[in-house]
């Protein structure tokens, strides 16, 4: 369960004075996340979120990941809005964490994805890509080559133990990553990390993107990359190619794909999914104390990445 700092009754309606919100009517922890302690809080005046940042956020990103929010939400697009306090501050403090009450959005996150819902996805994602071209602030994607080369380093002595070879198989990626990566692709603010849980669903209308603490400056295929990896695999890790390419037909429909990035899928969606086995191998191998959440399996993004490894060219992703 996602709440590792505790709010008590007292501290809250101090903390809700803040506002210019109402008093409290409801106020629950959300199991979901593992990242922060997120609590769905209802007050005479709405139903909001209410999250204090754990020791994993980096305190100097927060007005970044906010004012991203905060763009998206007054650009019309399905964000949640950071609520401002009453001196127009909207990052605080709380139980000794900084803290963030945010809108609260409707919808559902699917575990089912099908064509209509990676249709909706592309489309969503290249607005929020159009949006975020006049979002002025930017963050260093630090989870890119130079941060997989240090999570390599540092799962190196575990990786075997979780499939035979696996190191090797992570430090050839690597060296064929580093000397082919692709670095003149339109770039801006990303989401990147646009996994279902992320994203909330009316039927198949998107009504909320959420989580974006993960958020940088990177190109912006990149993304489309990740999504490819998180919406377009069923449960047996079958890529499923109708999928991806609603997805990126969608999005092009939106905002015009070059040739060149289109060129580039392959070694994004190869980079994503070394991204994702990466973070999920060093949380497979440094589980937190305590922690009720598994961690995730990490040999799920090294059968999408030996996947991507042996596409031909970009049809497999575009109509
Ligand atoms: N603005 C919102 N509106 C509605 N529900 C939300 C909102 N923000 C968060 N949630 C709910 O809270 C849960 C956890 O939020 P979030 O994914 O941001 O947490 P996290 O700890 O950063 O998680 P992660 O492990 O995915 O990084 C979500 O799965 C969703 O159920
Ligand atoms: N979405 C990530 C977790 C947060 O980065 C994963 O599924 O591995």
């Amino acid at each position: 369960m996602a709440v590792y700092t505790q709010v008590d009754d007292h501290t809250l309606s101090a903390f809700l004075d803040m506002y210019d919100v109402g008093t409290a009517t409801s106020f629950k922890g959300i199991a979901e996340g593992v990242e922060n302690s997120n609590y769905l809080l209802e007050t005479t005046g709405g139903q909001f979120i209410l999250t204090l940042y754990e020791k994993r956020a980096n305190p100097a990103d927060l007005p970044y990941f906010l004012d991203m929010m905060e763009h998206l939400a007054a650009d019309g697009m399905p964000a949640p809005l950071p609520i401002r306090d009453k001196t127009g501050a909207s990052l605080q403090t709380l139980s000794g964490r900084p803290a963030c009450l945010i809108s609260f959005l409707r919808g559902v996150s699917v575990n089912h994805m099908t064509d209509a819902h990676c249709a909706a996805l592309g489309e969503t994602l290249a607005e929020m890509h159009n949006s975020l071209q006049s979002y002025t602030q930017t963050r260093p994607n630090d989870l890119s080559l130079k941060g997989w080369q240090k999570l390599a380093s540092d799962t190196q002595n575990g990786a075997d133990s979780v499939e035979a070879g696996l190191k090797t198989i992570i430090f050839n990626e690597l060296e064929y990553l580093a000397s082919n990566w692709p670095s003149n692709l339109p770039s801006g603010n990303i989401h990147a990390d646009l996994f279902p849980d992320n994203v909330l669903f009316t039927g198949t209308k998107i009504t909320g993107l959420i989580d974006f603490y993960f958020g940088c400056t990177d190109m912006l295929a990149y993304d489309i990359a990740v999504c490819i990896n998180a919406w377009c695999f069923d449960a047996d890790h079958t890529f499923q190619a109708t999928r991806a390419k609603r997805l990126t037909e969608m999005y092009d429909s939106v905002r015009r794909l070059s040739a060149a990035e289109i060129d580039a899928l392959p070694i994004l969606c190869r980079g994503a999914a070394l991204r994702f086995l990466l973070t999920r191998l060093y949380d497979w191998l440094n589980p937190v104390k305590g922690a009720v959440v598994r961690p995730k399996d990490p040999l799920d993004y090294l059968k999408r990445l030996q996947f991507h490894q042996s596409v031909k060219d970009t049809a497999s992703y575009v109509v």
